[in-house]
């Protein structure tokens, strides 16, 4: 076996997903923590009342609660290589997670035991569906009243199609939470809390004469249940997992550290190593074949202290060796590897080799956009991440003329990181570009970051249009004439799109006018599928 092959069996690499608020932040944490990578939970994310990183732009974050950038994280587990890519979890910024998501093998479902299945939960199961992205659940804070288990079991299946299968299972409802049967492991482990949850959670191995002396009724009930799971058929099997037709369940709460080790050596066992990818041709490029990568994610200014430009790349093929030189898929120049790191919250460090599953930071990188390839030796291009369709649309424009290159030097570094979609008219000209977003918050950030990162406060003048379409020059035409209707070139890659102020002036206008070329766009806000 080559040593990209062998080193791509230890690998790997998967995100965090959730509706927002089901404790995804506070799970990424806790994986970390268990596997001894950071020293004390709270070390990733700078949300409130913890400690961590303070970019500037991450105030926005913390003063909403919500976590808008992704951190990549690496840590070795069980002699593995694990790598976290930690998504926003609000709607608004779903392009960014659909992005993250094309870098993985694998993601963890979270879902909060009092709420269940969540809409942002059913649009991230639907794009790993589409993705054929395989799902471990995990239900958090059962350490709180909610849902019965087996009523759970039913929303998954009946919302997602795909079989619960539970690795654990809860002793005690939400709320009274003892501990688990591990229904692979044939035993019961008994969960005990640690002081501030900063340490791992102590567990211990209960014996049946235990566990019915101490837990009475919750431990009868929690094996009758496991037994009922045995006559449903509830097993896991590796196959339908891998084909996301089964999804492995483990209850547990991120906060005090309940379950959390076991969901580590559920990633280690049974969620699926890095496998060849197929290119836009569907060719396979093999393990073992040279050097090849996907960016999935550019982020500047992550922080003050290093003002700069980051391209995550997922190695997909072969051995990657900083001060390699590469070749840039799209524009076929080449691209020197000097400054590769590892990021890792607010701490960086330099990576000198990385193998197939690894997330590498290349810093500086403004060539670099979301979904590009690079590669050493043979050629290769891994097909495009899809855009999503915009739904809102809005006019910017500096505040003062004197800021006008900043304006536009801002638009295009938060283009190019791919933070909102740029369109450009000849009509409204260079000063007065139309941002379309799939979430209005996209907005904010941009304007919050255009006036802290580059001295460019602006003025966003809302626009009417709902819809966006791709079109063709010579429909163009026809569609600039047209009342409550626009045509704009997409800055990223000049793309024509046609914006309407809504499906009933797109449908008469189309009426009108036979034969106009209109195709859809991914349908924004995470769900993959048609637009009208
Ligand atoms: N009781 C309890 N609370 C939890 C648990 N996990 C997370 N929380 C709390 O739930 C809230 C949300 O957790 P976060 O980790 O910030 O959630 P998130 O999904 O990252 O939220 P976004 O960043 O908005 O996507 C916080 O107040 C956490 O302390 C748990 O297992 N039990």
């Amino acid at each position: 076996m080559s040593t990209a092959t062998s080193e791509a069996a230890r690998r790997r690499t998967f995100a965090v997903i959730s509706h927002p608020d089901a404790g995804k932040s506070t799970m990424t944490e806790a994986l970390a923590l268990h596997a001894s990578a950071i020293t004390q939970a709270g070390a990733v994310h700078g949300k409130a009342g913890r400690r961590g990183v303070t970019s500037d732009w991450m105030e926005m974050e913390r003063a909403r609660g919500i976590s808008i950038t992704s951190a990549a994280l690496r840590f070795d587990y069980r002699g593995h290589m694990f790598n976290l890519v930690d998504t926003p979890g609000h709607a608004d910024f779903s392009e960014d997670t659909y992005r993250v998501l094309a870098a993985v093998d694998c993601a963890v479902m979270l879902l909060d035991a009092a709420k269940g299945m969540e809409p942002q939960t059913m649009k991230l199961f639907e794009v790993c569906r589409h993705r054929r992205i395989p799902v471990i659940t995990f239900v958090n804070k059962w350490d709180r009243p909610g849902q019965e288990p087996l009523e759970l079991l039913d929303e998954i299946e009946e919302r997602t199609g795909l079989r619960p299968t539970p690795v654990t299972w809860p002793i005690g409802v939400a709320g009274n939470f003892h501990g688990v049967v591990d229904r692979m492991e044939g035993r019961a482990v008994r969960y005990t809390r640690t002081p501030g949850g900063a340490t791992k959670a102590l567990e211990t191995e209960l014996t049946p004469e235990q566990g019915a002396a101490e837990l009475g009724a919750d431990w009868t009930r929690a094996w009758e249940e496991t037994d009922l799971l045995a006559a449903i058929g509830a097993e896991h099997d590796q196959k339908a997992f891998e084909a996301h037709e089964s999804t492995p369940v483990l209850f547990g709460a991120a906060l005090s550290n309940f379950g959390v080790a076991r969901l580590l050596d559920v990633l280690v066992d049974l969620a699926p190593a890095p496998a060849p990818r197929p290119d836009v041709e569907g060719t396979v490029r093999p393990l073992d074949a040279p050097f090849s990568g996907l960016v999935f994610k550019v982020q500047a200014n992550m922080d003050p202290a290093h003002r700069d430009r980051i391209a995550f790349v997922r190695v997909c093929s072969g051995r990657f060796e900083r001060g390699m030189v590469l070749t840039h898929a799209a524009t076929g120049r080449p691209f020197a590897t000097k400054y590769a790191q590892s990021v890792f919250g607010q701490e960086r460090a330099t990576i000198d080799e990385a193998y197939p599953g690894d997330v590498v930071g290349l810093v500086n990188a403004t060539a670099l956009r979301p979904g590009d390839t690079l590669y050493e030796g043979k050629p290769v291009e891994f097909p495009p991440i899809p855009s999503f369709a915009p739904e809102h649309f809005a006019v910017a424009r500096s505040r003062s003329t004197a800021k006008s290159k900043q304006f536009r030097r801002g638009i295009d570094q938060l283009d190019g990181e791919g933070v909102i979609q740029v369109l450009r008219s000849d009509l409204r000209g260079d000063q007065a570009p139309v941002l379309a977003a799939v979430g209005p918050m996209q907005f904010e950030v941009v304007q919050h970051r255009l006036a802290t990162e580059f001295g460019a406060e602006i003025i966003l003048d809302r626009l009417e249009y709902t819809l966006a379409l791709r079109t063709d020059a010579e429909s163009a035409e026809v569609l600039r004439r047209q009342r409550g209707a626009e045509v704009l070139s997409r800055s990223r890659d000049q793309a024509l799109l046609a914006v309407f102020t809504d499906q009933w002036r797109m449908r008469s206008i189309q009426r009108e006018h036979e034969g106009l070329t209109l195709e859809p766009l991914i349908a924004g806000r995470g769900i993959p599928g048609a637009t009208g």
